[in-house]
């Protein structure tokens, strides 16, 4: 700290980022803790989460309503108080606020993934330097993700049995901290010799290009129309209204937590695998993530909530030992111990983890359509689909065009809604790798990320690295039906009817499969398959055999994605020498294949396969796919 600084009383930068709360947040308690003269709450709109990510417009939405409520919160605790949102990168925009304002303390809750982690770092060293006190305190996980790696021997976890044994040898969580009721006010806030130049909007990339009905103008100024630091608009982005159900904020967090807890007995009996996918109006699940996501809702409030829910019904119970009460890990405290297992697998690997390329825990398999990556190894932007095979398979299955109704559906909620049930993105996920398509989880992924509201990057990446056996999961032969799958949960095709309208009046019989019901159903369900609804776009079980054999062989060589094999493309090369092996066992590991039998098998079902044609791309062997 400069000597100046160290003599003025507290004035304290607040930066809000993954905590979009006044509850059980323990660094706003901390900022307060410091009785500043003056009290900066901000949030830095950055022209990248706009411009460089695909964003989506219901997270986008969700994102403004949530720094909205939370304004409004600030104002309920000190009328002088709000939200000021200064519109651009937060790289300059933190340490040019902190001169400007005089700043002696930039407190923040500290984000410990993704790019967020990294470009933190960088901010904290530059204003460090400048002699300006730094607090950043962990509150968006139960626990810190690398006291996690370090009690797991520095390794990471990849079993909720292994994060389970290093999170024993901490304490458990705390009780959440209560929300502030006043707060002290800001004091001036010039922005005088502020300047777009020294605040720089990245041009020449906009991945939210085909969203956008209108320019965007929210960063026409740095502090919005009228210099009063307002929250942009979705207008302000371009963007056109949300499509989606579910509403940000804190407020509505706490509502939809005392909601779901009211009913004790579904919180006592949540067991997660008996939750209905088909379940949507209300979700058999809590739909709790999106704010947990933008930290609208303390994971200590939940994670108590529940204990306490848990503990009243035992009493209610004359204290009897229930023995409805759900265990670990497929209770509700087992699912959030499942996301800081990601948080802490994530931690080990860091941006590698939301790639294959680099990713020592990641196996490697030669899926279709792989990320392309720049000179430091790490994922490039994702590029538009061209019209290959496996291209127009993305596309249909980003579209809800497949010919399969559950996955359909389950991709239609997602883009309308921005949230989809558990089991139904294990459904589309396992259909999209190595259930049918053969397409790398990166693509599913990426996908995810443009249209889920609670788009996480280590949730996300970790998950999609579980349904395609990449991680963490590896009995590759379970793949999901997609007609005996949702059937377990609901025959009648709840979720088919409402997202895909076209197939409404279909039997309940072909609801799943409306490609087999005779013509004259069809007729009478007033949908012809081929014409009003798109037939099949595979063979699932040819597609499922297939892909089953090819994952085997990845398993079998046992490469990673941190293998020297996968940087220069002899890993592919390696695979398809596995895949024809005569040893290559099939599925239980009963039946094997000779070369021959193969071949015939392929020749038996017209399988168009991977040609032998390749070329080369960005240094690695990329199969090109003939059509
Ligand atoms: C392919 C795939 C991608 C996913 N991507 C994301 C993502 O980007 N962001 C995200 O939050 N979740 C992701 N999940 C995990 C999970 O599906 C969602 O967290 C959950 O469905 C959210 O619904 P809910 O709030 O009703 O969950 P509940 O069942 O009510 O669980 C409560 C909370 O626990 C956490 N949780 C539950 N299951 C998981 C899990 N498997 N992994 C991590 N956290 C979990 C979530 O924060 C959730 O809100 C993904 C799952 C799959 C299969």
């Amino acid at each position: 700290m400069t000597s100046s600084q160290s003599k003025l009383p507290p004035r304290v930068l607040y930066w809000f980022r993954t905590d979009l709360r006044l509850h059980d947040s323990p660094a706003l308690h901390a900022a307060l803790e410091l009785k500043p003269e003056f009290f900066y709450p901000i949030w830095t709109w950055d022209p990248q989460y706009v411009f460089a990510h695909k964003v989506g417009v219901n997270r986008c939405n969700f994102l403004l309503e949530s720094i909205e409520n939370l304004s409004f919160s600030l104002t309920a605790c000190n009328p002088k108080a709000k939200l000021h949102v200064v519109r651009g990168p937060p790289q300059t925009v933190i340490p040019a606020l902190c001169k400007a304002w005089n700043i002696t303390h930039l407190v923040y809750e500290k984000d410990t993934a993704g790019y967020a982690a990294v470009r933190d770092a960088e901010i904290k060293a530059y204003v460090l330097k400048e002699g300006i006190e730094v607090i950043d305190i962990l509150g968006h996980t139960l626990y810190d993700p690398q006291a996690i790696i370090e009690l797991n021997g520095g390794k990471p976890t990849m079993s909720i049995s292994s994060w389970s044994a290093a999170a024993k040898k901490l304490s458990s969580p705390s009780r959440p901290l209560p929300p502030p009721d006043k707060l002290p006010s800001p004091g001036d806030m010039p922005l005088a010799g502020f300047s777009r130049e020294d605040h720089p909007v990245m041009t020449g990339v906009d991945l939210n290009e085909a969203y956008r009905v209108s320019a965007t103008t929210c960063f026409d100024t740095m502090a919005g129309p009228d210099g009063n630091f307002s929250i942009p608009t979705m207008e302000e982005l371009g963007f056109p209204p949300a499509t989606t159900s579910i509403h940000g904020g804190e407020t509505e967090a706490l509502k939809r937590l005392e909601a779901y807890c009211a009913d004790k007995a579904r919180v006592v009996k949540f067991a997660k695998p008996k939750t209905s996918p088909a379940e949507f109006d209300p979700p058999a699940t809590t739909q709790l993530s999106p704010y947990l996501k933008f930290g609208c809702l303390g994971s200590r409030e939940f994670l108590w909530r529940v204990r306490d829910t848990i503990d009243q019904w035992d009493k209610d119970e004359n204290g009897k030992k229930n023995n409805e009460i759900t265990e670990h890990p497929e209770n509700l405290e087992g699912q959030l111990c499942f996301r800081e297992m990601y948080y802490a697998a994530e931690w080990s690997q860091g941006l590698r983890f939301g790639q294959i390329r680099g990713n020592a825990i990641c196996r490697f398999i030669d899926w279709r359509l792989q990320n392309q990556y720049d000179a430091d190894g790490l994922k490039t932007h994702p590029r538009p689909l061209g019209h290959t095979r496996d291209e127009e398979r993305l596309s249909a299955w980003k579209e809800g065009r497949t010919g399969f109704p559950w996955i359909d559906a389950i991709m239609r909620q997602l883009r309308q809604e921005g949230w989809i049930h558990h089991l139904a993105r294990h459904s589309v996920a396992c259909f999209l790798t190595r259930g049918q398509c053969y397409i790398s989880w990166e693509r599913g992924a990426e996908t995810f990320d443009e249209l889920l509201i609670d788009w996480d990057p280590c949730a996300n990446a970790g998950n999609w690295m579980w349904l395609s056996c990449s991680a963490f999961f590896s009995m590759y032969y379970r793949v999901y039906g997609v007609k005996s799958f949702p059937e377990k949960y609901d025959k009648t095709g709840k979720l088919v009817r409402k997202f895909c309208p076209e197939l409404v009046n279909f039997p309940d019989k072909f609801i799943y499969t409306p490609h087999l019901a005779p013509v004259d159903v069809q007729e009478r369900a007033g949908c012809i398959i081929g014409r009003d609804y798109p037939f099949p776009m595979l063979d699932e079980k040819a597609e499922k055999e297939q892909c089953m054999q090819r994952v085997k062989a990845a398993y079998a060589l046992g490469l990673y994605g941190n293998d020297p094999a996968t940087f220069d493309g002899s890993a592919v090369t390696k695979l398809e020498q596995e895949a024809e092996s005569p040893n290559t066992v099939y599925r239980e590991g009963q039946k094997r294949e000779t070369n021959h039998n193969i071949q015939k098998r392929k020749q038996q079902r017209g399988e168009e396969g991977i040609s032998a044609k390749r070329t080369k791309v960005n240094g690695i062997k990329k199969y090109l796919v003939q059509k």
